[in-house]
């Protein structure tokens, strides 16, 4: 048995305050950037550089959840031409965006506040080839769009909904009352500890003793993981390695507890997370709904969306003709002939949107109440059609990728929590971390916006240290292992791939599943591979040591600011100090030309590294090889290839390296391949980094197929 900890208890209140001050800085911090790209560039700038829609027309209008007016865009015919299709455009959907009359003259430069007042703020709905439909929050300013008649552009925000909403939650946690506190809320902030879960586990099925598997296949860390989080009254962690199942193990943990009568929760960071679970209930026939907009969420999830039951249940029929009243209304106001008209028909609607949004709610709540199973994201877990829900438990998926804010939206709702994920992999991404980075090294640009450049950095280091700490990390220091079971057999990896993370940061527990333990590329069955010294190895080191692979720091370029240089400033905005290695990436051209010839499908091989500039200058593979995948480490977390390279980059006679002595980084970037792990770097420098990478070194060079790359011999395939 673990040895009780001694308890930290954390003052609510002082707890909710820092968070508000971090999640303001982080706010902070995403504002900045959108206005620093905004104020500096023309329309036309924007949209190359991915933050903006030019040139457009509103070709329809309607009425959309919550009564809201969806504005439907396209090209406008005077600029586009016979085009019917939107420019490329670097948006998506779920973007908070502001629809504006698009100014004349192209390189106007203007302010982000002056854009929200003249313009409408919504959220992008739909994105099709030729069309574009935000759904717009501030009815007051549709006129605004919609009286114009003329060309109108959209624009990126930041997204300060999410925000909001986490700062809401902050604030009814900090004023809570001591006698507000649940058992639940006490345990999680270490002022009671956990109730003890009986020792036994054949016990812990609380009611009747024995559970019945639904899952034949479940495996004994799973089970386990299941009885533990069944049996536990307030928290139970499931640690989940990579590959070990943890969402199959969750949808087992879901069936029993509704098996059991339980009024259940479940919510993950994203849409796809959420969605992953919807689709793997969805065979087991359970009343369910998801929650969040039908725009954002997969087809095969649809069905079991609150949007569509609304219309197609029979609660749903209240609402109809007054969606119907609405939609015609909407439609007239495109053929009005002045603002008079115009104005007697918002009128209108305004009478109407009330109306619907009284029957929505009256139908949501009963779709809402009747159901056991309740899924959406956890900022959509604060959405209207939730208030006032009690659960008896939440079940948080991927929680070790979530701000613990965001957490607290579906947890104050609840009487227990199961949160899955796995703390040895990277955490969420923190805007404040780059940004206050970004600011110190760029003095002028701060001091055009007028900031105090030591505090805006101070500030947004503090932030990115405190909310880097996820709500799994600090339970699991508050209370030690006892909380947590860790799912130990793992389906995805080779034997000798898990190795090294399993012996490192998984206590040595991990056990390859039979089935992958030895797989190896040659033994793809799909299609045929030749058996060679690229298939049959499944670790090879590429040492690139000796000082002839040389890295690059990314270059500032004083001339950035013109229209012209947009994307490359949007880019060196994201990039950052990035660095590259033009030598590891004709490596790694090589490696991916030596298993495709191999047979190794495109489509299967990944190549992951932690810099975006690498990322950038490998991405010309991509030409040459159809469906490869080239991304940054951190944007990979959650996938699976059959075949992964690793680019290290860094490459110093000082044994820098950066952000690369983050393990949880390297954790991920080394447990994404399912058959063959092909490492490139300059093990000299690399080792000199951090224990963790001293002690990997060494273990490739033990276990690795290592290799000796000659610089001679790489001309050919530059
Ligand atoms: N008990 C099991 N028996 C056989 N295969 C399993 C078992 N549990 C999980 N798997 C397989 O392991 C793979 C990963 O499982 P799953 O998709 O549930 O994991 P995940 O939680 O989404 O991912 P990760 O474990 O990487 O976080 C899947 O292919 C799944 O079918």
């Amino acid at each position: 048995m673990p040895p009780s900890r001694p308890l930290e208890p954390v003052d609510i209140a002082s707890f909710a305050g820092l968070q508000l001050s971090l999640l303001a800085a982080e706010l902070d911090a995403e504002v900045a950037e959108t206005s620093a790209l905004v104020g500096g560039h023309s329309p036309s700038a924007l949209q190359r550089a991915g933050m903006a829609i030019t040139n457009l027309t509103v070709t329809a209008q309607r009425t959309g959840l919550g009564g809201k007016t969806v504005l439907e865009l396209g090209p406008d015919a005077a600029t586009a031409g016979s085009s019917s299709e939107l420019p490329e455009h670097g948006l998506r959907t779920g973007d908070i965006v502001v629809v504006a009359e698009q100014p004349a003259g192209s390189a106007k430069k203007r302010e982000v506040r002056e854009l929200e007042k003249k313009g409408a703020k919504g959220v992008v709905t739909r994105l099709g080839r030729g069309v574009v439909a935000v759904a717009l929050d501030e009815e007051d300013k549709e006129d605004n769009v919609v009286g114009s008649g003329g060309r109108v552009w959209i624009v990126k925000l930041a997204d300060d909904v999410t925000y909001k909403r986490m700062a809401a939650t902050m604030q009814k946690l900090q004023k809570m009352s001591e006698v507000e506190l649940s058992i639940f809320i006490r345990v999680l902030f270490g002022l009671t500890s956990p109730s003890p879960v009986p020792l036994d586990p054949t016990d812990a099925d609380v009611s009747s003793g024995k559970i019945e598997w639904l899952d034949p296949t479940l495996n004994d860390s799973q089970k386990d993981a299941i009885r533990f989080a069944l049996a536990s009254r307030e928290i139970a962690l499931i640690h989940g390695p990579p590959g070990t199942g943890k969402t199959h193990t969750l949808i087992e943990l879901i069936l029993q507890m509704m098996k059991r009568g339980l009024r259940i929760l479940v919510c993950g960071p994203s849409n796809i997370s959420v969605d992953n679970i919807v689709e793997r209930l969805v065979p087991h026939k359970i009343p369910l709904i998801r929650l969040g907009h039908p725009a954002r969420l997969l087809p095969s999830v649809l069905n079991h969306s609150l949007d569509v039951l609304t219309r197609t249940s029979e609660a749903g029929a209240i609402v109809k003709d007054v969606r119907a009243e609405m939609d015609a209304k909407q439609a007239s106001i495109r053929k009005a002939r002045n603002g008079k008209e115009r104005r007697v028909i918002y009128g209108e609607l305004k009478v109407l949107r009330k109306e619907y949004r009284e029957r929505e709610k009256r139908c949501v709540s009963s779709l809402v109440a009747g159901s056991k199973v309740v899924l959406a994201t956890l900022h959509g877990s604060g959405g209207f059609q939730l208030r006032g829900e009690q659960f008896d438990v939440v079940i948080i998926d991927e929680a070790s990728q979530a701000l613990e804010a965001q957490c607290w939206v579906p947890l104050l709702s609840a009487k227990k929590a199961v949160c899955a994920g796995d703390h040895l992999q990277l955490p969420p991404t923190i805007k404040s971390l780059n940004f206050s980075k970004r600011k110190a090294k760029s003095p002028a640009a701060l001091a055009k916006e007028g900031g105090d450049e030591t505090a805006a950095t101070k500030k947004g280091q503090a932030a990115a240290v405190t909310l880097e700490t996820t709500l799994f990390d600090r339970l699991l220091t508050l209370h030690g292992p006892s909380i947590k079971r860790m799912l130990t057999t793992q389906y995805r990896m080779h034997e000798k791939i898990m190795r090294f993370p399993s012996d490192e940061l998984y206590e040595s527990k991990l056990v390859a599943a039979e089935a992958v333990k030895a797989r190896l590329l040659r033994d793809l069955t799909a299609y045929p591979v030749a058996a060679n010294d690229e298939t049959t190895e499944p670790l090879i080191f590429i040492d690139t040591q000796g000082g002839d692979f040389p890295e690059k720091k990314e270059e500032e370029d004083a001339s950035s600011s013109t229209a012209a240089n947009a994307k490359k400033t949007k880019s060196r905005l994201m990039l950052g100090e990035s660095k590259s290695n033009e030598m590891e990436a004709v490596l790694v051209r090589q490696h991916v030309r030596k298993l495709v010839e191999a047979g190794v499908r495109p489509e299967d091989i990944a190549v992951v590294t932690p810099y975006n500039a690498q990322v950038a200058i490998l991405a010309p593979l991509k030409e040459a090889y159809p469906g490869i995948e080239i991304g940054s480490v951190d944007g990979f977390q959650g996938r699976e290839k059959e075949a992964v390279i690793v680019s290290l980059v860094r490459s110093n006679p000082d044994g820098e390296v950066g952000f690369l002595a983050e393990k949880r980084r390297l954790n991920v970037a080394m447990t994404r391949p399912k058959r063959s792990l092909t490492v490139i770097g300059d093990s000299e420098t690399v080792k000199r980094g951090s224990k963790f990478l001293t002690r990997w070194m060494s273990f490739l060079e033990d276990n690795a197929d290592l290799r000796y790359p000659d610089v001679s011999s790489l001309a050919l395939e530059t």
